[in-house]
């Protein structure tokens, strides 16, 4: 599923990422942890083909990242991997549908898989928000901009989940929520992952998350993993 092999990333001069052995299975969910700077979402980056490795190999499923041409890897992180950033980087003037079905205008397989599922967009739309515990036409039907945090946070979830990517990157998807929210987050987002089989991604600078996980690294105190993950 993904597999990095002596991986070495700088900024400039300074080294940022030095992984010597990472394999990471189908279905597997892994918690990237460390302090500030000490390089979550640089390996993030790496891992969705944004940015190029200085040295060594990264390989999603089984394509390696470094052989494609960058218009190959936005197909390939499009068709493949699905987002929950920080700030949720939700569109403010569009819906809460419109907001998650949006992947599917960059992805047809994605699109394709939705539909197979539910019939059209807008009804896997709605199947995932219930899943994560959103109901109600009116909340539907909103302009994301007038939901409350936890929900801004489930409809990131639910774009992500749109069209079953075979990863979700999660990147500090739960700072902005209390304990008992974020723990509730964490195992509804556990629970449709284990469903479709998603490989799932999540990183974050609060290690009390780490129970929840099976895997883990700290990048702040090993930034040579040698490890591997089953
Ligand atoms: N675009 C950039 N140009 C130069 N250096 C960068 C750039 N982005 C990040 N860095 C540096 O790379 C290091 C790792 O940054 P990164 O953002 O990956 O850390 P992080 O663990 O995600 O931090 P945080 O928890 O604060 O988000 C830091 O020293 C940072 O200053």
């Amino acid at each position: 599923m993904i597999k990095i092999n002596d991986l070495c990333f700088s900024w400039k001069t300074t080294p940022v990422i030095n992984i010597s052995n990472l394999h990471i299975q189908t279905g597997k969910h892994l918690f990237i942890e460390g302090p500030s700077g000490s390089g979550k979402s640089t390996l993030l980056s790496l891992l969705a083909g944004v940015l190029t490795p200085n040295s060594g190999g990264i390989e999603v499923l089984k394509q390696p990242l470094t052989s494609l041409s960058s218009s190959q890897k936005d197909s390939f992180r499009a068709d493949h991997i699905g987002f929950i950033f920080q700030q949720f980087n939700l569109i403010p003037y569009l819906s809460v549908i419109d907001n998650i079905t949006l992947p599917c205008s960059f992805s047809t397989i994605r699109k394709q898989k939705a539909i197979t599922r539910s019939g059209d967009l807008k009804s896997e739309a709605v199947r995932l928000l219930k899943a994560l515990g959103l109901t109600g036409e009116d909340i539907f039907q909103r302009n994301v901009n007038e939901l409350s945090v936890g929900q801004q946070q489930r409809v990131a979830a639910a774009r992500a989940m749109l069209g079953s990517p075979e990863i979700i990157i999660a990147d500090e998807p739960t700072s902005a929520l209390d304990s008992a929210h974020r723990d509730a987050f964490i195992s509804t987002l556990f629970n449709e992952c284990d469903k479709e089989n998603i490989t799932l991604i999540f990183v974050s600078h609060d290690s009390s998350l780490k129970k929840h996980f099976n895997h883990h690294i700290n990048l702040g105190a090993i930034n040579n993993i040698k490890q591997e993950q089953q």
